[in-house]
């Protein structure tokens, strides 16, 4: 059962409900953002006044369109696609695009809002959004992907620019898919303008450590939140959730950083290795080979594959949920606190469910939000922007310091902020409202916008 909000509070979740039908991901993304903020309207009534909480939840600007593509055989598709332009008072629009089969109007949504809170977390000049499609890149060739981004870019084109919208990667969309949509971009308005998307390749205007900046930087994130208990990553069992971006390059840094890594998954089951698994290989099965991740225990001996359990049933110190929303519930965390895990951090967006969340909570473990958790990737991309407006392509080394800068002070924001508002250790008040903060500054700052 999700947390009572305050009288004022819960109006404005009522109406964002009423406004929203059927929209239960962005209901719920604006239910635990509304949880947290009563403490900051009783110290500011001039939030109130300005309505600011109800503007936040509204976006500035959606917009969906028709997505026409021809598979190999000839026969015509018709997809949906989506960019909700949620806030620019920190920025211009910046968020990723997610391919996948579930995507909705909802989805993007609460992705969009949650975008908002993130990249003013960050402290860099980025507003936020998010865009996506319902098309499913499963089992589809390389010519019908590009074909497919191509007609997607033919309508976002005249939607983007460095100073208003620059989506990068999500679910389903890595550097190909970047590739064919910067491609057309290109084409169509004859501008090579870097500064139009991120997550692009190093030859062309992409900066290095993007790829690994979402896996880095929730590890990174988690390090610090170890550590101010007193503990550290050494000797620690890690299970991740996904095989993609996030998961990969988080398994790589928790693993460089001592920890052992024992389970991973894919939409179908998952793999687990007490020994510990092979990076390379799941990295040439899931990002050459494009396989599902049952090849990982055809291929190697001591790890079996499972799909009649949850991944989070597998006993661990640490769980990094890396793949979607609600993906963890109410169950898998109990089974999880029970069985000793000490701390989560979420690579994906929203992945925990509210229960879960309140039984992380109640137990006292180490729980970072992904708001916090994985904001190394939009900074990164930010990072991405500053290279690209000022011509300059920075080396991995000093990127990836920028970015562990980043999630340390993001990690001390979030900290600080939850102590000031008398809610010590929680990590989700501290992100929610030192985001919060930001924007709503901002946007009082620039009048009734
Ligand atoms: N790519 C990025 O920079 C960022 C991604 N995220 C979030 O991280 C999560 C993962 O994104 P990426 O790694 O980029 O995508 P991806 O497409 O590279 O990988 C997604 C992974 O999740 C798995 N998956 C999808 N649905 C699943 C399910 N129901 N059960 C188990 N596994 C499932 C897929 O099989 C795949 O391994 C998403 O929630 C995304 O919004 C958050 C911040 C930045
Ligand atoms: O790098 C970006 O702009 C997008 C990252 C993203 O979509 C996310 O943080 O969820």
């Amino acid at each position: 059962m999700a947390i009572k909000l305050d009288e004022r509070l819960e109006k404005i979740y009522q109406e964002v409900i009423k406004r929203n039908p059927g929209e239960s991901e962005f209901h719920q993304a604006v239910h635990e953002v509304l949880e947290t903020l009563g403490p900051v309207i009783g110290k500011h009534p001039e939030l109130a006044e300005y309505k600011i909480i109800q503007r936040i939840c509204e976006p500035e600007r959606q917009i969906i369109f028709r997505v026409p593509w021809q598979d190999d055989s000839g026969q015509i598709h018709i997809n949906r696609a989506f960019r909700v332009e949620f806030n620019s008072a920190l920025g211009p629009y910046k968020g990723g695009m997610r391919f996948h089969p579930s995507v909705y109007l909802g989805i993007i949504k609460f992705l969009g809002f949650e975008q908002v809170f993130k990249n003013g977390l960050t402290g860099l000049p980025i507003g936020g959004g998010k865009g996506g499609s319902d098309f499913d890149p499963k089992g589809r060739s390389d010519d019908e992907i590009m074909r497919f981004c191509q007609s997607l870019m033919t309508e976002l084109y005249r939607h983007l620019g460095e100073y208003t919208d620059i989506p990068a990667g999500d679910i389903g969309v890595g550097e190909r898919e970047l590739g064919y949509l910067f491609g057309q971009y290109k084409r169509i308005t004859n501008r090579y303008e870097s500064g139009i998307l991120t997550g692009k390749g190093i030859n062309w205007g992409g900066s290095c450590a993007r790829k690994e900046a979402t896996g880095y930087g929730t590890v990174y994130f988690l390090n610090e939140m170890l550590q101010a208990r007193g503990l550290g990553l050494d000797g620690k069992k890690l299970v991740i959730s996904g095989s993609g971006n996030v998961a990969i390059y988080a398994m790589q840094k928790a693993t460089e950083l001592g920890a052992k890594v024992i389970a991973c998954s894919d939409s179908g089951g998952f793999v687990v290795d007490e020994k510990g698994l092979e990076l390379d290989r799941i990295r040439r099965i899931k990002e050459i080979e494009r396989q599902r991740i049952s090849v990982y225990a055809d291929e190697v001996s001591s790890a079996r594959y499972v799909q009649e359990k949850s991944i989070w049933s597998i006993p661990c110190d640490v769980a990094l949920p890396c793949a979607t929303q609600n993906e963890l519930d109410g169950h898998d965390a109990k089974e999880l606190v029970e069985n000793g895990c000490i701390a989560v951090a979420e690579g994906a967006n929203m992945p925990t469910t509210p229960e879960g969340v309140r039984l992380f909570q109640q137990a006292g473990i180490a729980y970072g939000p992904g708001k916090a958790a994985n904001a190394g990737g939009v900074a990164t991309s930010a990072l991405e922007m500053q290279q690209n407006a000022s011509r300059d392509s920075w080396t991995f080394d000093y990127t990836e310091e920028r970015l562990r800068e980043i999630m340390v002070d993001i990690h001390r924001n979030c900290y600080e902020t939850a102590e000031e508002y008398g809610m010590p250790g929680d990590y989700v008040s501290g992100a929610n409202i030192n985001g919060f903060l930001r924007v709503s500054d901002s946007m009082l700052a620039m009048g009734l916008i």
